[in-house]
Parts: C-alpha cells; sequence; structure tokens
C-alpha cells in the first residue's frame, strides 16, 4: 500500500475545559473549545470486495478489536449495510492517552473516508452521531472546524479562535480519561457562560488539578512552561501546551526545554487537514 493516499487524523487542542455538571449516565456536561493542530496520524485506507476490515498496525495494549478504527469501521458497515471492506494501516505519530484525541481522530478519519470509499453518503449529522457512539471527542473530528463545544463534547458553535503557534508539552505518561472523570475531588459545577464571551485567560482545565496530583510528570511540564507563557493541559493530559504569537517564540522555548518534555512545536488550525485533503482530492 506504500502508494496509496495518506489520510490524516489531526491532533486537537482542547483551549479550556470546564466541567458543569454530570448525567444521570455519569457522562459529564462541559464546555470546550477545540482547535486541531497540525501534527497528525496517518491512515492508509483500500476499499476491498469482500467484508473484512483488517488493521495492519500494532498498537501497545490496545487489541485490534478493540482498536477505535477498526470499531469505526464495523460500526459503519452495519449502518450503511454494505458488504464491503478494508485494508487499513496506521503511522501512529500522535502520542497515546495524551489529551490530544489521537485514537478519536483515527476513528473520524475511518469514518469520513470509508463514507466516501464504499459509497454511503452518510451526512455529517450522521457521521457525528456514529462517532459520538465510539467517543465524546469522536464528533468534532467528523465535523472539521474549530469550535466551541458543549453537552459531552458533541454540540457545536462555530468558533475562529486565533491560530496562534504553541509549543506542546508531551510528558511520558498516559492518562485514561475515564480514571479522571472518576474522581471524586473533580471539580463539576462551573457556571456555564456564552460563547461570545470566551477569553483564553478566564478559562482554566478544570481536570488538570487532579491529573498533577496523580501525575508528576504532568506537573513538571506545567511548572516548566509557565515560566514562558501562559501554559495548560489539554483534555485530561497528559500534554500542555502554550500560545505564541511567531513560529520563531515558540522554537526559542522549545529548543530550550529539557528533553524529557518532549516537546514540539506545532500550529492551531480551524479547518480540519483532513477535510482539506478530501476536498482537494474530490474523492
Ligand atoms: C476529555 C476530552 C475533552 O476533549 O478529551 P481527552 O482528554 O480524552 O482527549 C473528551 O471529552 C473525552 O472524549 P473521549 O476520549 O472520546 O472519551 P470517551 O471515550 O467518550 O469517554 C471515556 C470516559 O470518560 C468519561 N467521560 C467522557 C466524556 C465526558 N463528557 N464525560 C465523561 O464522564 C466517561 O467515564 C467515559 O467512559
Ligand atoms: N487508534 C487508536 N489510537 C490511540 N488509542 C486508541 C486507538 N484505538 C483505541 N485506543 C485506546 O484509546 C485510548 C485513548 O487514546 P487517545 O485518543 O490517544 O487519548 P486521549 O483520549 O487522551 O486523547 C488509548 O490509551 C487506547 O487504549
Amino acid at each position: 500500500m506504500n502508494n496509496d493516499i495518506r489520510y490524516l487524523a489531526p491532533a486537537k487542542l482542547n483551549l479550556f475545559l470546564h466541567i458543569n455538571g454530570r448525567r444521570d449516565d455519569g457522562y459529564h456536561e462541559l464546555q470546550t473549545l477545540f482547535q486541531f493542530i497540525d501534527l497528525a496520524d496517518e491512515l492508509t485506507i483500500l476499499p476491498t470486495k469482500e467484508p473484512q476490515i483488517e488493521l495492519r498496525a500494532v498498537l501497545a495494549g490496545v487489541n485490534s478489536e478493540d482498536n477505535l478504527i477498526v470499531r469505526a469501521a464495523k460500526l459503519l458497515q452495519a449502518h450503511g449495510q454494505t458488504k464491503q471492506g478494508a485494508i487499513i494501516e496506521l503511522n501512529k505519530r500522535l502520542p497515546m492517552g495524551a489529551g490530544i484525541g489521537g485514537g478519536s481522530s483515527d476513528a473520524a478519519t475511518t469514518l469520513v473516508v470509508l463514507n466516501r470509499l464504499w459509497q454511503l453518503h452518510l451526512t455529517t449529522t450522521e457521521l457525528a452521531t456514529l462517532g459520538c457512539a465510539l467517543g465524546a471527542d469522536v464528533p468534532i473530528f467528523t465535523h472539521g472546524h474549530a469550535a466551541f463545544a458543549e453537552g459531552i463534547g458533541e454540540q457545536f458553535t462555530p468558533a475562529e479562535p486565533e491560530c496562534c503557534w504553541y509549543v506542546l508539552l508531551t510528558p511520558p505518561v498516559s492518562v485514561s480519561t475515564a480514571r479522571i472523570f472518576a474522581s471524586p475531588d473533580l471539580p463539576r459545577n462551573t457556571p456555564k457562560f456564552a460563547p461570545a464571551q470566551y477569553n483564553f485567560k478566564k478559562t482554566r482545565n478544570d481536570c488538570q488539578t487532579i491529573v498533577t496530583q496523580h501525575y508528576p510528570e504532568v506537573a513538571q511540564a506545567l511548572d516548566w512552561l509557565v515560566e514562558y507563557a501562559p501554559a495548560r493541559m489539554t483534555g485530561t493530559g497528559s500534554c500542555v501546551f502554550a500560545p505564541f504569537t511567531t513560529e520563531r517564540q515558540a522554537r526559542t522555548v522549545a529548543m530550550r526545554c529539557p528533553p524529557e518534555f518532549a516537546p514540539l512545536v506545532c500550529r492551531g488550525l480551524n479547518q480540519s487537514p483532513l477535510h482539506e485533503q478530501i476536498a482537494r482530492l474530490g474523492i
């Protein structure tokens, strides 16, 4: 499959994350601002006439059947009532359990691309509904535009946050989203505000205190980065980020960073590179 198209599965940042309450099913009501960044996994997807879904990738601790790519493909296959299958190769570049949504984005790319290659003609809304059954983070990636999100993260208001440069630190720990949301000490009553009143400095990440208590590596990364710019965690961690106006400023800070925080420099994107790629390819 060497010459085939490499479909992008971009990462996201939660520019802030407030928890407003808890639903009866245990899921949390939240407000967040999603922006994509120019770091991505790559998927090669070959449609087949046979119904098997074959994933060529080995992820530590994840069985093929549990991989969100396979789960997404099978869900779409059932929903679209197709007997077509696929051979999918994954080039995993995004750290896992890092709060940048790599697994969710892999699932969304699978849904968006196979919907086209299998010619199922599901709408974006239908894809988002299927995606939400796989994970609360999947709909933003099928949606494809930066957005202010509410509900469990699937109700969107369009947003155009500044496309800053970011220094992203990737501490060597994987954080379980379920574990953080299960914590009795998680703040769950932040008042809601209107999207138009968003201001980075007046918001925060409500998961940050709990995560830094359990994962000293995340606390250390934040302590280092906050000396240079307002820094915070994305999602339930482990990654932390800080915005900069220019690439040069971001690279200067990243160059000073201790290697254990594995710094990356990336750009905020308000349009998903997957959706740009699909428009360019005309598939
Ligand atoms: C926190 C966020 C913010 O963008 O991102 P990550 O840090 O995971 O990237 C997301 O809401 C995560 O989305 P995702 O990673 O898809 O989570 P899911 O698989 O749906 O849920 C994992 C577990 O987290 C809890 N959960 C998740 C979302 C939510 N709004 N309330 C919850 O209580 C539930 O216990 C659920 O079983
Ligand atoms: N394709 C995939 N890529 C990454 N993780 C996956 C994938 N499929 C299933 N998972 C599981 O989902 C978990 C969360 O993955 P990920 O999306 O990378 O983190 P986060 O939710 O913190 O952004 C992983 O630890 C792994 O167990």
